[in-house]
């Protein structure tokens, strides 16, 4: 069973146009509605693959009650836990060549007793979880070092514990020693303070986290697939999509099926090549849909134990 945490969920309403011009108006050729968030996303990606999963996360105002709603409807376990502002919506522009513009808003504030109740919700479910994962912002009043907090408690009970972040709250979880972390290249480069443009460069990234004492260090890498990086390998699998349609939420899709790939026993390379295979199968799908398992057909996966380090990432 995979726990995730997300204490900044939103409805992610993605909007179709021919072109985006700034300034100008625009006529939608479509749209649509898909419940979000990191670790929402990574729920969604685990239930439609019937694998066992429950979301905590913070509910609140009327799109609150909408985001329950489409949770409902797509059959994921959650544990809201009520609070007093709304929950936000972010909304992405989606051009016909896969470009994507997101506008992503802050949050509502949280209270100190509503922090410790999302806290509280997410422990008690620790204790029968294979992992428990922390993902994405923090919204306004969760102190940064909240995913730090859930690293240190998770440990204390014998569990695992995953963190996909960025920023403040990523390199405070970071020195807690969480067992996975997932960022992308961007994240990467910021966390450590450097561009990172060859895998090579990745690589060393990684290694070096991997010797401050986390086990697995996990950076999607857009079109160029993932590296996993642990004490002993540096794995790396990659999956071309040709017309890639939406990436909003790819990399929430790779971790769940990495996670999944784990929890299930699978080996470290074929837990990697699984987390590739779902995040290649969301870009094939609108807005933040997550892949069913008919999704994952016909998608190929190279995977490589010895990858070439000296390719440039493609950003
Ligand atoms: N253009 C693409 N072609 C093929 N696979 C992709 C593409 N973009 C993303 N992916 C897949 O989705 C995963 C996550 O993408 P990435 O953009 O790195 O994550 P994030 O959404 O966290 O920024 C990648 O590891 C890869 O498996
Ligand atoms: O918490 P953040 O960093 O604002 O991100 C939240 C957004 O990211 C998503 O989880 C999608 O993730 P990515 O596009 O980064 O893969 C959306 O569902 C949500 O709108």
């Amino acid at each position: 069973m995979i726990v995730t945490l997300t204490p900044n969920p939103s409805i992610d309403r993605a909007v179709f146009v021919d072109t985006l011009d700034r300034g100008e108006v625009h006529r939608a050729t479509g749209s649509r509605v898909d419940p979000g968030g990191k670790g929402v996303n990574v729920s969604r990606a685990l239930s439609a693959q019937q694998a066992e999963t429950t979301a905590v996360l913070p509910i609140g105002g009327p799109e609150g009650h909408l985001l329950e709603e489409l949770l409902d409807a797509a059959g994921v376990t959650r544990c809201s836990v009520p609070v007093s502002g709304s929950v936000r919506m972010n909304i992405s522009v989606l051009e016909p060549d896969g470009t994507t513009t997101k506008l992503n808003e802050p949050g509502p504030q949280l209270s100190g007793d509503e922090v410790d109740a999302l806290l509280d919700a997410t422990l008690d479910r620790a204790a029968t979880a294979d992992w428990v994962v922390g993902c994405g912002s923090l919204p306004p009043g969760a102190p940064t070092d909240l995913y730090a907090t859930l690293v240190s408690q998770v440990r204390e009970r014998g569990g695992r514990v995953a963190i996909d972040s960025s920023g403040a709250p990523l390199a405070a979880a970071v020195a807690a020693r969480p067992h996975l972390i997932k960022p992308n290249h961007e994240e990467l480069a910021e966390l450590v303070g450097r561009a990172l443009p060859t895998l090579q460069d990745v690589r060393d990234a990684a290694r070096d986290l991997v010797a401050s004492g986390i086990e697995v260090v996990a950076v999607s890498l857009g079109s160029d697939g993932a590296l996993l990086v642990t004490a002993h390998e540096a794995l790396h699998a990659r999956a071309t999509i040709v017309a890639p349609l939406s990436t909003v939420g790819a990399g929430d899709c790779m971790l769940a099926g990495l996670l999944h790939g784990l929890s299930s026993g699978l080996p470290t390379g074929d837990a990697l090549a699984t987390g590739v295979l779902w995040g290649a199968a969301a870009v094939t799908l609108p807005g933040s849909r997550v892949p069913s398992a008919e999704d994952l057909h016909g998608i190929p996966v190279q995977l490589s134990a010895d990858p070439d380090l000296s390719i440039t990432l493609a950003h």
